[in-house]
C-alpha cells in the first residue's frame, strides 16, 4: 500500500475535497494551539462550508463544554454551533446517562475542569470535586482520617485537570478501592499540545490512579469507537465519504481509520512528518499536510 501522500498542489487539494462530504476536525494542534488560531484555519473552514461540506468538531479536550467551545470559536472569529461539537466531556456524560444509566442518587467524583461539570449537569448527573475551590489545597494530617469511601459516589471520572493535587488523587483512590465504583476517563492523551510545546495530557491524571488501584478506566475520548458510534448515530454520515482531520496518530488517526473514515494528518501539533512516514507508524494515514490552512492557501494562489 502506498504511504501517506503529502498534499501540496491545487489538483491534490481539489481531489481531496471532492472525496469527502463530512469533515471531523480535531481542535488542539489542528485549529489552534491554546488560544492561538493556526494560520488560515478559519478561512479553510469557511471555504469548506461554502462548498457545502458538513463540519463536526471532535476534541478530546474536556476542560470546556460544547457551550464553552462555541464561545472560544466566536472569540477566534469562527461561528460554530454547540450541535457541531462533540467533546470527550460530552461523550462521557452521554455514556453515564444513556449507557451506564447512573442512578439519580449517585454522584460522579470529577478530576477535571468546568467542561466536565457542565456536560454532566446538562445530562442531569450530580458531581463532586472538579473545580470545587475547597479541594485546591495541600492535604492536611486530619484528611487521612476524614477521607473514606463515599457510598453516594458511583463513578470517578478523570479528565485534563489543571489543578490536580494529592488530595484529589487520594479521594479518587479511596473511592476506586470500592469495586462497584465505575472508573472512567474522558481521554488518556499522554500530552497536551499548546503554545508550541507539549504539556502533561489528561492521561497523566488517571495514570497515578491506574498504578495505585490496579484498575483500568474506560476512556470515552478518541480513539474510543464508543465515541465514534455516538457520533455516527448523531450525524448519520457515510464513513467512506467522511474525513478525520487530526494532529495525533494514536488518537485522531486511529479514531478515523478504525471508524472506516478517510484521514488527513496535519503537522501543527503532536506528531511530526517523520512519525507519519515511519514504517512502524501506529496507524496508516492516507493524506497529510503541513497545516490545515494549506487547503485555503493552495487554492487561493
Ligand atoms: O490532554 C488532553 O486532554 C489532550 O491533549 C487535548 O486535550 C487534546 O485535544 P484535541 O487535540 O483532541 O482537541
Ligand atoms: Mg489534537
Amino acid at each position: 500500500m502506498a504511504g501517506p501522500a503529502k498534499i501540496t498542489t491545487k489538483e491534490q487539494v481539489e481531489e481531496f475535497l471532492n472525496s469527502y462530504d463530512d469533515f471531523l476536525f480535531d481542535c488542539d494542534g489542528v485549529l489552534w494551539q491554546g488560544d492561538q488560531l493556526l494560520p488560515y484555519a478559519a478561512e479553510t473552514l469557511d471555504l469548506l462550508r461554502s462548498k457545502g461540506k458538513r463540519l463536526i468538531f471532535v476534541t478530546n479536550n474536556s476542560t470546556k463544554s460544547r457551550q464553552a467551545y462555541t464561545k472560544k470559536f466566536a472569540k477566534l472569529g469562527i461561528t460554530v454551533t454547540a450541535e457541531e461539537i462533540f467533546g470527550s466531556a460530552y461523550s462521557s456524560a452521554i455514556y453515564l446517562s444513556k449507557v451506564v444509566k447512573l442512578p439519580k442518587d449517585k454522584k460522579v467524583l470529577v478530576l477535571g475542569e468546568a467542561g466536565i461539570e457542565e456536560e454532566l449537569a446538562s445530562e442531569g448527573i450530580q458531581y463532586v470535586g472538579g473545580t470545587d475551590p475547597s479541594l485546591r489545597r495541600d492535604i492536611a494530617p486530619e484528611d487521612y482520617d476524614k477521607i473514606v469511601p463515599d457510598p453516594s459516589i458511583g463513578c470517578v471520572l478523570c479528565g485534563l485537570d489543571l489543578h490536580i493535587n494529592y488530595l484529589k488523587l487520594s479521594m479518587a483512590l479511596i473511592n476506586l478501592q470500592v469495586p462497584e465504583t465505575i472508573f472512567l476517563a474522558t481521554n488518556i492523551d499522554s500530552t497536551y499540545p499548546t503554545n508550541g510545546k507539549l504539556f502533561p495530557g489528561a492521561g497523566t491524571m488517571s495514570a497515578p490512579l491506574i498504578l495505585a488501584s490496579k484498575r483500568q478506566p474506560i476512556s470515552l475520548g478518541k480513539p474510543s469507537q464508543a465515541m465514534m458510534d455516538c457520533i455516527k448515530a448523531k450525524f448519520d454520515f457515510a464513513p467512506a465519504r467522511a474525513c478525520m482531520v487530526g494532529d495525533r496518530l494514536d488518537t485522531d488517526m486511529r479514531f478515523g481509520v478504525e471508524g472506516g473514515l478517510g484521514t488527513l494528518f496535519v503537522l501543527t501539533g503532536v506528531n511530526t512528518e517523520a512519525d507519519v512516514l515511519a514504517a512502524d507508524a501506529p496507524v496508516a494515514v492516507k493524506n497529510y499536510m503541513s497545516k490545515l490552512g494549506d487547503i485555503y492557501e493552495i487554492l487561493k494562489n
